[in-house]
């Protein structure tokens, strides 16, 4: 059973809903700024994805945040210490999944497990940790013999065993197959219920928008979009596209061909061979329909569409200039 965090601060007792606070942060290599001015916050309690391309700054501003690099500029509390200053003490109270783990392949589960025990005073029981991430049937399996989803369940483990306050996931499910994928998701989620916050990163959407509270979309060292993935897929007067398809030979009436724009993203995606794209979609659905049932035509794949977040994602991350806060 997970344990239930109280929303406190450990040392003082203090209230502390903010696992993480950054304030302007910069972070310079030579003449690159890799992080030119970055302010969010992450709460206890809550799945915080960090979201942009290659080269972004999101490992520049994760291992900033874990005490592994050093900022140029900026304010940054986690756990309400300075990581630059909070050495082992924070280290205990922080847990890392990283991509791929150097683990040794002889050792079982429960030998892993007992020899990332031993670096914490007060580390999880192995049995509640192994139950939490459905390894308990293969505790005395060597790591070699282990599934890909295994392996990544055991990266969780480890990061779980000495009961940490904050949890950084880098792609936590990248390589396992849609049902593995669904109980990693499971798992995750049940790590917010028990209060801990999550930053998580991730190149798969549908995987933010199923998980994340909330996401901060940096491109170029900047945010260019924070706020939850409902928000962010409805801001700012992205259209609605009506999919469907045309009987051969039809031809759309010139107020819906209007309406077509092949080049639009929105548009261009989805089964069906034409997007409509409209801030008027019960409108212009009526239109259509009403147009089609006169013409006696069947509307094949006729479905409505909202832009998803990799539409967004992707969107936002072309114009870096474009800058939109969601709720
Ligand atoms: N140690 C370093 N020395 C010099 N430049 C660096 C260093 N680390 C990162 N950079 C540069 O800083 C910028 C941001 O890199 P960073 O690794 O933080 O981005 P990222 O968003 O994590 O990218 P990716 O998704 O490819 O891992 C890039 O231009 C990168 O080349």
């Amino acid at each position: 059973m997970l344990r239930r965090r109280a929303v406190h601060d450990r040392r003082d007792g203090a209230p502390a809903a903010a696992a993480i606070v950054v304030e302007d942060l910069h972070r310079r290599y030579g003449d690159v700024e890799a992080v030119a001015g970055l302010s969010f916050s992450v709460r206890r309690g809550e799945i915080f994805a960090l979201l942009g391309p290659n080269g972004a700054g999101k490992t520049t501003t994760i291992e900033i945040l874990e005490g592994y690099r050093r900022r140029s500029a900026g304010t940054v509390r986690v756990l309400g210490t300075d990581p630059e200053r909070g050495g082992r003490a924070l280290r205990e109270r922080i847990g890392i999944v990283l991509q791929a783990a150097g683990l040794d392949d002889e050792l079982t589960v429960r030998e892993t497990v007992e020899l990332y025990a031993s670096c914490y005073a007060t580390p999880r029981a192995l049995p509640e940790l192994l139950g939490e991430v459905d390894l308990e049937d293969r505790r005395d399996r060597r790591v070699l013999h282990l599934s890909g989803g295994e392996r990544r369940r055991l990266d969780l483990a480890l990061a779980l065993v000495g009961d940490p306050e904050l949890v950084f996931l880098d792609e936590p499910t990248t390589g396992l197959d849609p049902a593995a994928r669904r109980r990693a998701w499971g798992t995750i989620a049940g790590l917010r219920r028990a209060g801990r916050a999550i930053v998580l990163t991730s190149h798969y959407m549908d995987e933010v928008q199923q998980l994340a509270d909330r996401v901060l979309v940096m491109a170029r060292g900047r945010a260019v979009a924070t706020g939850s993935p409902a928000a962010l897929r409805a801001g700012r007067g992205r259209p609605t596209t009506i999919a469907f398809q045309l009987p051969d030979g039809a031809t759309l009436p010139p107020d819906l061909a209007m309406l077509l724009r092949p080049g639009a993203r929105a548009c261009a995606e989805g089964e069906a061979a034409i997007g409509l794209c409209t801030d008027e979609p019960t409108r212009v659905l009526h239109r259509l329909t009403g147009w089609a049932l006169a013409q006696g035509f069947e509307l094949r794949g006729l479905s409505v569409v909202e832009p998803s977040l990799e539409d967004v994602y992707l969107e936002l991350t072309e114009e870096p200039e474009a800058v939109l806060h969601g709720s």
